[in-house]
């Protein structure tokens, strides 16, 4: 690896991001960049009426990833030193461009290569690939009161989108590394075999 490791942990609601960054950061001893959620003051809302607060809530994210990654880009990456993240600024692409129509996309289109396009990209991004009822499964035991009613429909559709959003990251210019963990074969909570067979690839791809 050229420069120093940037590494996004990727993938649906719920298939584990959050768990495994932090599981790594600990294990490779390197920062964590979090998601911020609880603060949102959009999900809520969201979750009860999609078209109607889509617009805010994509914008929320962006801006709030757009600041976290001009933090991280000024703290580590210019620094030339290693960092984890539990996203991939490109999430943004993967949700709004399903939840958002017409002028608003468009819009969204524009704001999105206007403060991305020039900031620092992750070069290994580990996608955790999962079923839709692993997820559901997993989101209900997490037991957030915003996700209690998240329609499986959505899910499905969201699991779909991250698909074929990975193979474009894959297709496009400067692409990642990246590190398919299929959950349904790699528990790595219960197994601690499991999580240390993901931790050797990530070394090993490190280099
Ligand atoms: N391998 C696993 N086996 C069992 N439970 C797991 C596993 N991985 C994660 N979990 C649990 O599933 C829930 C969701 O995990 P986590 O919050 O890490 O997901 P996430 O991908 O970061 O979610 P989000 O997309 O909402 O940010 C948590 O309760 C976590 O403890
Ligand atoms: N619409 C939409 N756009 C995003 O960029 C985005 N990023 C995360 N989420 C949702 C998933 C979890 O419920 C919760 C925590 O990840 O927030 C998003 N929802």
């Amino acid at each position: 690896m050229k420069s120093a490791p940037f590494i996004a942990v990727e993938g649906p609601i719920g298939a584990g991001k959050t768990t495994l960054a932090t599981m790594l950061s600990q294990e490779l001893n390197l920062p964590l960049v979090k998601e911020i959620v609880e603060e949102n003051p959009f999900l809520a809302s969201f979750y009860q009426n999609i078209d109607e607060w889509s617009f805010q809530l994509e914008m929320f994210f962006l801006c709030n990833r757009f600041k976290q990654l001009e933090d991280t880009g000024a703290h580590y990456i210019q620094q030339n030193s290693p960092v984890i993240s539990d996203y991939h600024i490109y999430k943004n692409m993967i949700f709004a461009e399903r939840t958002l129509k017409g002028t608003k996309r468009d819009k969204y289109r524009q704001i999105y290569h206007l403060l991305t396009d020039d900031l620092p990209k992750p070069n290994l991004v580990i996608y955790i690939e999962a079923e839709l009822d692993t997820l559901m499964y997993r989101i209900n035991k997490r037991g957030r009161s915003f996700e209690q009613n998240m329609d499986p429909a959505y899910m499905k559709q969201l699991i779909a989108d991250y698909k074929t959003g990975m193979n474009d990251l894959a297709k496009g210019e400067n692409p990642p590394v990246i590190l398919k963990i299929n959950a349904e074969q790699l528990d790595f909570v219960q197994h601690p075999e499991h999580f240390r067979q993901i931790v050797n690839q990530v070394k090993e791809l490190m280099i």
